[in-house]
């Protein structure tokens, strides 16, 4: 579960990030996260795995309080939550199949990291979750051989591998072209679904928001302006999330 009381985010320089978010994620959900480019998407997701530190209120995932930790503490916990980023963040010379067993890493000592040596069912772990994503089939190519849809899937396979009950995505799909962009949204939806994991992503495309996920959270300045079913939302709903302010 994903628990944010009264959370309040206010940026080094002074710029306002969230303001007073409540918003209670059970697990297994899929949310999708909307609003106008500076509204607050990214710092929300980023919030949740400790990427941006909370200034204000309490923020929960799993139980553990997120603002209390800090170094070794706050690196052992972002293993626990999946995170897929818009530009993929892979090794581009590595193989498709070590960069998903990368995901291993923080759990392996320095030499066998340096050699490369992963073990048997380090192996099998990635191997099953590319199998999950649909590109078994390119598991011994080089990264930088793939295209953005598929670079995006090993990105999946790799949060996968984590094996973490949340998988968080800050824009996803959005370097990729529409029909790419379904299919790996599709992939989201059958991981959701099949493994009921929560998924909690930021997206611009409303219509593929409404698509694939069931609940939609709409942000403005920093806001929640909307929280529900996504077959809610209606025209006046996305008017008022997207009209820009004088
Ligand atoms: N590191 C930072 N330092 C200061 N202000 C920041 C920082 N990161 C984001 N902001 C500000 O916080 C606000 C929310 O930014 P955020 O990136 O969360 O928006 P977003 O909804 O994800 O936008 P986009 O859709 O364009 O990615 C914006 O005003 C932004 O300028």
């Amino acid at each position: 579960m994903i628990k944010f009381e009264n959370v309040s985010k206010v940026y080094p320089n002074g710029t306002k990030g969230l303001t007073n978010i409540n918003l209670t994620i059970e697990q297994g959900e899929f949310v999708a996260i909307i609003g106008t480019s500076g509204a607050g998407k990214s710092t929300l997701i980023r919030c949740v795995n400790g990427l941006n530190n909370i200034t204000q209120g309490n923020l929960l995932v799993n139980d553990t309080d997120v603002a209390k930790l800090k170094g070794k503490e706050l690196r052992q916990f972002r293993r626990h939550v999946g995170m897929i980023f818009q530009s993929y963040n892979l090794v581009p010379r590595a193989t498709v199949l070590k960069n998903v067993m990368f995901a291993r890493v923080p759990d392996m000592n320095l030499f066998k990291v340096i050699f490369g040596l992963f073990s048997k069912e380090d192996k099998l772990a990635a191997l099953d979750s590319l199998n999950k994503v649909g590109i078994l089939d390119k598991a011994f190519i080089r990264a930088d051989q793939l295209s953005g849809g598929q670079q995006q899937r090993v990105s999946l396979a790799r949060a996968l591998t984590q094996d973490t009950d949340i998988l968080l995505a800050d824009e996803p799909v959005s370097a990729l072209d529409p029909v790419t962009a379904k299919e790996v949204m599709d992939d989201f939806k059958r991981i959701n679904e099949d493994l009921n994991k929560t998924i909690l992503l930021n997206i611009h495309h409303v219509e593929l928001a409404l698509e694939y996920a069931s609940r939609i959270v709409a942000i403005k300045k920093g806001e929640i302006v909307y929280d529900g079913p996504s077959q809610n939302v209606t025209k006046e709903i996305l008017d008022e999330v997207y009209r820009k302010e004088a």
